[in-house]
């Protein structure tokens, strides 16, 4: 396609000959010819501009040569030099805003889409949006150019219009899976989690508002909207029961996704690169035979004179060692105590080692680190000769083959359960999965009043300081409970929300029971749950779970106690088990015992390095404690027995006080 501009050309200086074809125009003097191209990144020449005067100025994007143009039907050269330019511009534009459009259409708008969207219009907007078509053009690009414009112009309300749209539809298009993805149709907020698929996306809600529900609705509603297909979705969750029942409640409904612990997690990832899974070492199973190992390193350092020195040193600074011979009392208390402490520590050290964050802590705390040192030293000699490794190693190393790339991730959704009790070390790990793909999407779904786990190195702050740690982030909650009624979730969430740090939401329960369901009754002696038992089972014929809770193992009834109890009462399912270990379960009935006073809030004996080693401490008091009496508080459908001893836990007063 060639338009000689006859005319043009003429009349200008110097110019023997130019020609404009869909490249750009050529300039030919009587030494040289050189074509000047029309570049799309350019803006369109100054002809398009519609500012015509009878000086036509053509710029070309190399250089600012002129082309003046005197005395020629200015109306036709501009749409003749118009039709050139959008023939070899107008393809780009179509596509792009075609492009922008199915991916508007197809996807939430999420931050990564927008900030795509705004990259996408921003550019082209530089040189179409700024000019005005010759008429007969306009026409056809009227609706692209508007959608251009429009995007490009978007405020915050347009956005969020925007979304709620799209949220809607898929609402609309969704409406029966969602009715019958679970034994119950999902509520708004949950359905809602669902379709919101940001590239980082926080589900906050508190106990038994269906948060392992809608992990499993949503992967289902990524299958069936063709976001991702199976292989590109990883659940994880925190415990080994956890995973297989998120696992078993996919298969229940035809859905298929990997489900691991961060564990089985670490295990996949060191078997794919070093092609045979590893082998835990014995002294991560095993406390018993870790205190072992390092009170016999000890003993056996201590053969250097200087390293006993230091060691009695510490002791005596630190440990309340109050015995002056040259020797080491292996037997004393505190250095049994000291032995524990390097046993807690060897975890936490590695953990602020692979973080980067050792250096201040190996300043304050030199005098213990310094005969601390050759003890994790001997440690992991010991696990290299073993060839084994401790779950520390695990997680570091898979970090690095992913950081590395030496392991590929499929991983495409990675959700994650239980986010309130994630380290770290374990955020590394999954953002360098993230990292790995340049679309990819976490979904973390935890309760910040349900954080117990500071003392392996659970960090809240990943989850209240979400957007701080993972970037541009979309924070959701539930606003529903099912498990239990109005008035225990009143009671909890009063309780639990004693401490201002903790994030305030609105939920309401879906009943209001006719019977209270929370009975504070006094334990008069020391198996007294077999009581509450009885009346339970003379109540409730049909089949009912109960679920003995207490703070320690050692207030439980023992297996066979709790055998004898199941054969007693056929109809009831009777398990026990800690606070802790009940978290994320639920029963009928639960009976909460051994809250004495010296039990309930358990008091730590404060240890200076170990806290220095651990994510911030709160500074209300008690904070974690308080949390998993609300975890033990809330594991009930029906109705939750507080036994009350003589003397009891400050917790239980303050419940009554709320009655
Ligand atoms: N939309 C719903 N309608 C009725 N019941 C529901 C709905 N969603 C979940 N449930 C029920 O609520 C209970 C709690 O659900 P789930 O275990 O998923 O909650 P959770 O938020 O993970 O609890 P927690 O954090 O305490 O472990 C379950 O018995 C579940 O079947």
């Amino acid at each position: 396609m060639q338009f000689t501009v006859h005319t043009l050309s003429r009349l200008m200086d110097g110019i023997s000959a130019m020609s404009i074809s869909t490249k750009g125009i050529v300039i030919e003097t009587k030494s040289v010819k050189k074509l000047y191209t029309w570049q799309i990144q350019s803006q369109p020449p100054a002809i398009l501009l519609g500012k015509i005067t009878p000086k036509i100025q053509v710029f070309t994007p190399e250089s600012s040569f002129k082309i003046r143009i005197q005395g020629c039907d200015l109306d036709a050269a501009q749409f003749e030099l118009q039709k050139l330019w959008l023939s070899s511009h107008v393809n780009k534009l179509t596509q792009s805003i075609a492009k922008l459009e199915s991916l508007l259409e197809k996807r939430y708008l999420s931050h990564g889409l927008l900030l795509t969207a705004q990259k996408m219009t921003s550019e082209l907007a530089g040189y179409w949006l700024n000019w005005s078509l010759d008429k007969r053009f306009e026409r056809h690009l009227a609706q692209t150019r508007f959608t251009l414009e429009e995007v490009h112009t978007w405020q915050q309300q347009d956005i969020d219009e925007f979304r709620e749209a799209y949220i809607k539809k898929q609402l609309r298009d969704y409406e029966g899976y969602f009715d019958s993805v679970a034994s119950k149709p999902l509520t708004m907020a949950q359905r809602r989690a669902c379709v919101v698929v940001d590239e980082r996306q926080l589900l906050l809600a508190g106990a038994g508002t269906g948060k392992t529900s809608v992990m499993i609705a949503k992967v289902g509603y990524l299958l069936n909207a063709k976001l991702a297909n199976s292989e590109q979705i990883l659940m994880l969750a925190y415990g080994k029961d956890a995973a297989d029942e998120m696992q078993q409640r996919l298969k229940n409904a035809y859905f298929s996704a990997t489900c691991r612990t961060f564990h089985s997690l670490g295990t996949y990832i060191l078997g794919k690169v070093e092609g045979k899974p590893p082998t835990l070492s014995q002294l991560c199973h095993n406390e018993k035979k870790k205190l072992q190992f390092i009170h016999d390193t000890l003993v056996s350092l201590c053969q250097d004179r200087a390293y006993k020195q230091r060691l009695l040193q510490l002791l005596r600074a630190h440990f309340e060692y109050k015995k002056n011979e040259s020797e080491v009392d292996f037997s004393a208390s505190s250095v049994v105590r000291l032995v524990k402490q390097f046993s807690d520590l060897i975890s936490l050290y590695k953990q602020a080692s692979s973080l980067g964050s050792l250096q201040n802590l190996e300043t304050e705390f030199e005098d213990l680190l310094s005969v601390f040192r050759p003890v994790i030293t001997e440690y992991q000699l010991y696990l290299n000769n073993e060839q084994t490794i401790d779950y520390d190693d695990m997680i570091n190393r898979a970090t690095k083959y992913v950081k590395e790339g030496r392991f590929k991730s499929p991983w495409v959704h990675i959700l994650v359960d239980e986010f309130q009790d994630i380290s770290l070390v374990r955020a590394e790990l999954v953002k360098a999965l993230l990292g790995q793909h340049t679309r990819s999407h976490l979904f973390a779904v935890g309760d910040d009043w349900q954080s117990i786990y500071r003392f392996n190195g659970a960090d809240l702050g990943l989850t209240t300081n979400f957007t701080h740690h993972f970037g541009s982030s979309t924070v959701m909650q539930l606003d529903k409970t099912f498990r239990y009624g109005q008035d225990l979730l009143d009671l909890a969430s009063h309780f639990v929300c004693q401490n201002p740090q903790q994030i305030v939401k609105q939920v309401r329960a879906q009943s209001v029971p006719d019977v209270p369901s929370v009975v504070i009754t006094p334990e008069m002696s020391a198996n007294a749950y077999t009581l509450v038992i009885k009346q339970i089972a003379m109540r409730h014929s049909g089949h009912t779970s109960v679920m003995i809770l207490a703070r320690y193992h050692k207030q439980l009834p023992s297996k066979e106690e709790l055998m004898l109890l199941n054969d007693q009462y056929a109809q009831l399912d009777i398990i026990a088990m800690t606070f802790h270990a009940a978290k994320g379960k639920e029963a009928d009935f639960t009976i909460l015992t051994g809250l004495d006073k010296s039990s309930v809030p358990a008091v730590r004996q404060k240890d200076q390095i170990i806290e220095a080693f651990l994510p911030m401490l709160e500074a209300y008091p008690n904070a974690e404690e308080r949390r998993l009496f609300y975890v033990a508080l809330t594991r009930a459908k029906r109705q939750a027995y507080i036994m009350s001893p003589s003397e009891p836990s400050v917790f239980i007063k303050e419940l009554e006080s709320q009655f």
